[in-house]
């Protein structure tokens, strides 16, 4: 039998919990039934209450006070012990039926979708290592207010690519509170942030930050990078090819974003929580990502009512 799911992903505020609970209104209102995961032990306020709450099984406060650690190393410590404890999650989940789609909301501490090997290793158990073999989709949500700022549209793009080749499962990127923005964003201007491009960067109108320098700024700052290079000559620690110039960060920006447009490796969907069929459309795409539909049997019509975990449509 198959089960299907989304781990909800993305960096702190991005709106995650928010789109679970849209998600689940959407499910219900077309009779479809979902199996909650809280996976965050720092949420609390939940419109619907999680099946499942890693809170349940450890509490960050209690890790931050006994351990003596920041909200970050808590929550890899929580982490942590929830690998040590895999049982705690997949037993339940052994039960949750080809029906439900299993939504797993993840916290938005960031170094746990770039560096660090505890999500890949979660869901190589969610999916191929585990007796569960979910069909999973990652679902990575960033702020659309972020395209009025580029520099962070494209770090935050960064995050969204480092997540995606992390898990090696089926991928949708999300711009999410797109209401924010629809005054603020021309439709064309919007358009390129859906599916970016290397001319996105060339084109900011602000022209600020370290990204976009006149010619005299990249001619002085030509003039100055022999100077920073006989400060710290070869050898000594913090040498020049480790010291990083603006020009050097120019460059580096353009590469990555040379990158991901000559790859067609990111692109966006759009958001807005409240709207359903904006809910409805990335669920549709969260659908073809995980193959649901290919999956239900026909089945007689009181077939789906007959359990009581999860939400259902009774
Ligand atoms: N305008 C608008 N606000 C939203 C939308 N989605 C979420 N928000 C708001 O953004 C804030 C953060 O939303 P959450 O859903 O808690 O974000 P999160 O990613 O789960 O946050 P963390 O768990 O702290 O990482 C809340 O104040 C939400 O009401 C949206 O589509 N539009």
């Amino acid at each position: 039998m198959s089960k299907f799911g989304v781990l909800v992903m993305g960096p702190a505020g991005a709106g995650k919990t928010t789109f679970c609970s849209a998600l689940i209104q959407n499910l219900k209102n077309s009779r479809r039934s979902c199996y909650y995961v809280n996976l965050d032990p720092a949420a609390e306020d939940f419109v619907y209450e999680p099946d499942i709450d890693i809170k349940d099984l450890i509490s960050l406060e209690d890790v931050m006070e006994e351990m003596h650690l920041g909200p970050n190393g808590g929550l890899i410590y929580c982490f942590e012990f929830l690998l040590d404890n895999l049982d705690w999650l997949t037993s339940p989940l052994e039960t949750v039926t080809e029906e439900y789609l299993i939504i797993i909301d993840m916290p938005g501490q960031i170094e746990l979708y770039t560096h660090i090997p505890i999500l890949p290793t979660l869901v190589r158990h969610l999916t191929r290592l585990g007796s569960l073999n979910i069909s999973l989709c990652a679902a990575y949500l960033l702020e659309a207010t972020f395209v009025v700022d580029r520099p962070k549209f494209f770090a935050g793009t960064l995050s969204a690519m480092s997540a995606m080749l992390m898990l090696e499962v089926p991928h949708v990127n999300i711009l999410s509170k797109m209401d924010l923005v629809a005054g603020t964003v021309a439709r064309r201007d919007l358009k390129r942030f859906i599916d970016p491009d290397v001319g996105l960067l060339e084109d900011d109108p602000t022209r600020g930050g370290i990204m976009f320098r006149s010619q005299e700024e990249e001619e002085a700052e030509e003039q100055t990078e022999p100077a920073a290079a006989a400060a710290h000559p070869v050898g000594e620690a913090g040498t020049a090819e480790n010291v990083m110039t603006g020009k050097s960060f120019h460059r580096l920006n353009r590469a990555v974003a040379r990158l991901i447009d000559d790859y067609s490796m990111v692109s966006f969907l759009q958001l807005n929580a409240q709207d359903e069929d904006s809910v409805g459309n990335i669920l549709s795409y969260i659908d073809d990502a995980i193959q649901y539909h290919e999956a239900q049997e026909p089945k007689e019509p009181n077939d789906e009512l007959d359990t009581d975990i999860g939400y259902n449509d009774g």
